[in-house]
């Protein structure tokens, strides 16, 4: 495989330009994959050499979730036939499980594999598509647990890719600190409730609002294993890409700059046209629910989604649901199959179907941007996954936020406490019907709805200012891609 771009200098010979390489890694979950896909496209877009690499598992449920034969499909073949005729190969690794393994349902096993297993076949990839290492450069989900080591062997930089907000990685990045403070994983007792008031760029955070891998005392689970490695890595990497926004988040990345060369560059996936950009990387078929916002009133609806990867219990579900029928607003819901398990296909209440008819539907998994984008949409029931976050102040929706797991918690805190474009409705275990039914009342016709999205305007605006020409985002990516390319593209007299 060569990059090499032969630029004529008019005489005999030539100058030949080496066009740097980076080999993007997406971590195999669905919140990950999609900007990882989306920075694959820009980093191709300016010149790179792109492989993208997907697990085989990840493959197959993208190609299912499209009905095409997967072993002809390559997301990004469109990409390399557009106009601008993207530089992106395909490849595929496997995670070390079958593919009809119920990752979903065995949800810890996979974990020990992606903690021991996935390095040994990654390294193996790599040494098949690092063909140059002086213009290769590593991008990697920062979970990964093992890309400054393979990197190191390869000889090659690592550039960590983090799809969290980067308050998320500033409070990882600190654990340690957390821990002397008593406040996690304290050698003296249970975890301290009080503020925490001294990790850099944090002027003050409460204990429930960290993420919930923090607020657990028992921190021998293999999610926590793979997030102490993957944050022992992430102190090697030679760059941070992270898809926020600087305005939003200013004194975190101002701190996070001071330890590592950081750079935000998000949302990362936006301005989108139409859908995923010609990448199609959902991993259930997408349902089409134009038809069904077409007909309801501008503003009248609640989305609800609680994204890809966490699980609600039944009685949650159930609690949900009965304060979704008695608000009596008209809704669109996102319920992905394994929402409470796999084994459970069917989880919603008896006769909900029937006490909602006429004025909601439910599908399996729908195009969450086109959705958010429909003039009918006055409503984000979400679990506050960051993605969802960004593509809900995106298209201006305000949310009612329900974290479940992991960083969402802290995601809210944003949403809710720093941005106020959203609320809050219970907390997991703790949610009523009757406070669900008055907050989803309160977002989409009352009062409460009007004041979130006056704050909206604003963070919008921050948004989509980040990534016009000039924008904070857009200078981040161009002074990240220049130091890239000093660093990766070589170029020799020939
Ligand atoms: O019916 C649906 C539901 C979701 N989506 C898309 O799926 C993605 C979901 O991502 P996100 O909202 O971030 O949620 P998760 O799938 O839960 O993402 C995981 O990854 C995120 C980024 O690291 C974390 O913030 C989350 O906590 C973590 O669970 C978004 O782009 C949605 O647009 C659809 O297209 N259709």
């Amino acid at each position: 495989m060569g990059h090499e771009m032969v630029a004529s200098n008019g005489a005999g010979g030539g100058r030949r330009t080496t066009k740097p390489h980076a080999v993007v890694i997406a971590y195999p979950y669905q919140g990950h994959v999609i900007p990882a896909a989306h920075l694959a496209l820009r980093l191709a877009a300016r010149g790179f050499a792109v492989t993208f690499v997907n697990t085989e598992s990840v493959h197959e449920q993208t190609a299912r979730a499209l009905g095409v034969d997967r072993h002809r499909y390559d997301i990004f073949a469109g990409a390399r036939a557009s106009a601008d005729a993207l530089d992106v190969r395909y490849e595929l690794v496997s995670d070390g499980f079958p593919l009809a393994f119920d990752r979903s349902l065995n949800h810890d096993q996979f974990k020990e594999g992606e903690l021991h297993v996935l390095a040994a076949h990654v390294e193996e990839l790599l040494r098949r598509v690092v063909v140059d290492p002086a213009s290769t450069c590593l991008v990697a989900d920062t979970f990964f647990v093992w890309p400054a080591t393979l990197a190191r062997k390869l000889g090659i930089p690592y550039v960590s890719f983090w799809t969290e907000p980067a308050l998320i990685f500033n409070l990882y990045y600190h654990m340690d600190l957390l821990a002397a403070h008593g406040h996690f994983n304290s050698s003296k007792g249970p975890p301290r409730k009080d503020t925490i008031t001294y990790v850099p760029g944090v002027p003050a955070i409460e204990p429930h609002e960290l993420m919930s891998y923090l607020q657990d005392t028992d921190v021998t689970s293999v999610v926590h294993r793979i997030i102490f490695k993957a944050f022992d890595e992430a102190r090697r990497a030679d760059y941070v890409l992270c898809n926020t926004v600087e305005e939003l988040e200013p004194s975190t990345v101002a701190a996070l700059r001071a330890e590592k060369p950081f750079y935000a560059v998000g949302p990362i996936g936006f301005p989108r046209a139409g859908g995923d950009a010609g990448v199609a990387t959902s991993m259930w078929a997408e349902s089409d629910c134009s038809q069904w916002l077409d007909a309801q009133p501008a503003g009248s609806v609640l989305y609800i989604s609680f994204g890809s990867y966490a699980h609600v219990t039944r009685q949650e579900l159930q609690d949900i649901a009965a304060g979704v029928v008695g608000s009596g607003a008209r809704f669109l819901w996102a319920m992905r199959p394994d929402i409470v398990s796999s084994d459970d296909p069917d989880p919603l209440p008896e006769g909900f179907a029937a006490a909602c008819a006429g004025r909601g539907l439910v599908v399996p998994w729908c195009c969450q941007v086109e959705v958010l984008a429909h003039a009918a949409l006055g409503g984000f029931l979400t679990h506050c996954g960051w993605n969802s976050v960004l593509e809900s102040v995106w298209a201006g929706v305000p949310m009612l936020c329900f974290p479940l797991l992991t960083d969402q918690f802290t995601n809210r805190r944003l949403v809710v406490r720093e941005w106020r474009v959203g609320v809050p409705i219970g907390d997991r275990g703790k949610v009523f019907a009757d406070e669900v039914a008055a907050r989803i009342q309160g977002v989409i016709s009352g009062e409460e709805g009007q004041q979130l999205r006056q704050a909206l305007k604003k963070v919008r605006a921050k948004l989509k200012a980040a990534v016009a020409p000039g924008g904070s985002s857009q200078r981040s990516f161009d002074d990240f891609v220049d130091e890239l390319t000093g660093r990766c593209g070589r170029t020799l007299m020939s």
